[in-house]
């Protein structure tokens, strides 16, 4: 079985609706090239940075959320929507919605593990001053192959791709804003890490590179198979990938090294 994702490398900017307008244009172009499922960039509606969050913050359902939803139903494709800002009550989250190909919201992933990192000279990001975190996994299927999500800085943490495979997951999903610093240095070792880990196809999408903006996005969105291998890139600017996962290969590499038997939890 073959399952054909489409990966939306997409220019964010600071106007909303030119965002999303953004967003359902590429939507199609990865619907028209036969993609069945469709992931979108962290951050889709809004510049990426947490001076930003409250001002695009939405509640789910909303404004963007109805619009990808929309546009999941007139292409008839699955979609992972990259992340918004959400707003429920008094908190914020970063927040991805997942709609069906009738364009039902099936489940939201709040990101768990929040970026908060100092890398003097380099880099200092503290999502945790603006957002909450989200307190749970989320996996769901395309026709019978289960997704795990993901969003950006949860790729780090090995355990939820784990429990992601250990409950079936052929597929884990990561839309990401990586930057200049630690995208060149591990983005994609971390997607060829978690692939090998688990076995699993990975995923991600970037915003594209804007050098004006505050945030300087690596771009990079790719998908990586079981065998660790890279299977499409973009490069900095807008482009969408559109690629075959082959979910039989997945099942050879499986049956060839078959780790998740050979585990031993009591030595460890
Ligand atoms: O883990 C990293 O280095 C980057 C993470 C990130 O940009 C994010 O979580 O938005």
């Amino acid at each position: 079985m073959v399952l054909r994702v489409g990966l939306i490398q997409m220019a964010v900017g600071s106007c909303k609706k030119t965002n999303l307008q953004n967003a359902v244009k590429l939507i199609k172009q990865a619907s028209d090239q036969g993609a069945k499922l469709v992931t979108l960039p962290e951050c889709f509606n809004s510049p990426y940075g947490t001076q930003f969050f409250a001002e695009y913050a939405e509640n789910i359902p909303g404004n963007s959320s109805s619009t990808i939803a929309n546009a999941a139903k007139e292409n008839n494709v699955h979609i992972i929507a990259g992340s918004i800002p959400e707003r429920e009550g008094d908190n914020l989250y970063n927040t991805c919605c997942i709609f069906d190909n009738k364009g039902e919201l099936i489940d939201t992933h709040r990101k768990v593990h929040l970026f908060d990192i100092d890398i003097p000279g380099k880099i200092t990001f503290k999502e945790s001053e603006v957002l909450s975190a989200g307190t749970k996994g989320t996996m769901f299927d395309v026709d019978s192959v289960k997704i795990g999500v993901g969003i950006c800085y949860d790729i780090r943490f090995p355990e939820l791709a784990w429990k992601y495979r250990r409950e079936g997951a052929k597929v884990l999903v990561y839309p990401g804003a990586f930057n200049l610093t630690t995208g060149a240095a591990h983005w994609a070792k971390l997607q060829i890490a978690r692939a090998l880990d688990n076995q699993c196809f990975v995923m991600t999408a970037s915003p594209a590179r804007d050098m004006n903006a505050t945030y300087h996005a690596w771009g990079h969105s790719m998908a990586v198979n079981s065998w660790g291998e890279i299977l499409c890139e973009a490069d900095a600017g807008e482009e969408v990938l559109v690629v075959d996962l082959d979910l039989d290969s997945l099942e050879e590499t499986r049956k060839n090294i078959p780790i998740s038997k050979q585990r031993m939890p009591e030595c460890y």
